[in-house]
């Protein structure tokens, strides 16, 4: 894939030709300096950017030709998100964060969005704190809130960048393992873009990146 950034004089060619690709139940690390276009990647990979030449292919439906509303309803289905640009509503409890991809997919009754929420919930710890607000969580259960809502609708493929970027070491393990056994356990794709060497040594596959372009 190629993707250009910027307009006139600024136009940079941030990706030059990056392939990649992820099977259920591996976990891959994206490693590699900052500015050589991790971020941009993982954009282009959750749907939310259009790469400029190549194209996603997610369980075997090419995307690069898809309207905006198929795209949005592939990312709806098929990825998960645990960003640290996408934020908890922090005026939302920790229970409707998890509904919300439900609400939006809009397959299930609400009590059964309730009840797969609460369960998520509880497998990451976090059962008893559902009715709290985002803002009455640690960072570190705020986390762990994003990952249940980032398999909500149990999605083949969960992209993370800097899932453990502002947490501590003992948080940062913590959140590693979940993220990875929960994918182990579904199955999923975990994509994630981290400059922690540890948690890099523990993904199946460590992609190394440098100035837009796999080594
Ligand atoms: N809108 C833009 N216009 C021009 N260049 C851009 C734009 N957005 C990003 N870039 C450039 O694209 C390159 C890749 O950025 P990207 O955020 O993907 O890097 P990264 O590897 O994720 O870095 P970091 O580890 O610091 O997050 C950088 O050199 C950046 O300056």
């Amino acid at each position: 894939m190629h993707r250009y950034l910027g307009q006139g004089e600024g136009r940079v060619h941030v990706l030059k030709g990056v392939s990649f690709e992820a099977r259920r139940g591996q976990v891959y690390a994206i490693v590699g300096p900052s500015g050589c276009g991790k971020s941009t990647l993982l954009y282009l990979l959750g749907l939310l950017d259009r790469q400029d030449a190549g194209d996603i292919v997610i369980n075997g439906q090419a995307m690069s030709q898809s309207s905006d509303a198929a795209r949005t309803a592939a990312r709806c289905e098929h990825i998960g998100f645990v960003f640290q640009f996408h934020f908890l509503m922090p005026e939302f409890s920790a229970l409707d964060n998890v509904m919300m991809p439900m609400r939006k997919l809009g397959r299930l009754t609400a009590p059964e969005m309730e009840a797969r929420a609460l369960e998520l919930l509880g497998e990451v710890g976090l059962r008893q704190k559902a009715h709290r607000l985002g803002t009455q969580l640690s960072g570190g259960e705020q986390q762990r809130v994003a990952i249940a809502r980032a398999l909500a609708n149990q999605p083949s493929i969960i992209l993370a960048d800097e899932p453990t970027g502002n947490l501590d070491v003992k948080n940062s393990a913590m959140i590693f393992d979940l993220l990875t056994r929960l994918a182990k356990d579904n199955g999923q794709a975990v994509i994630l873009v981290t400059h922690n060497p540890e948690i890099a040594d523990a993904c199946d596959t460590v992609r190394p990146m440098r100035d837009g372009l796999f080594v």
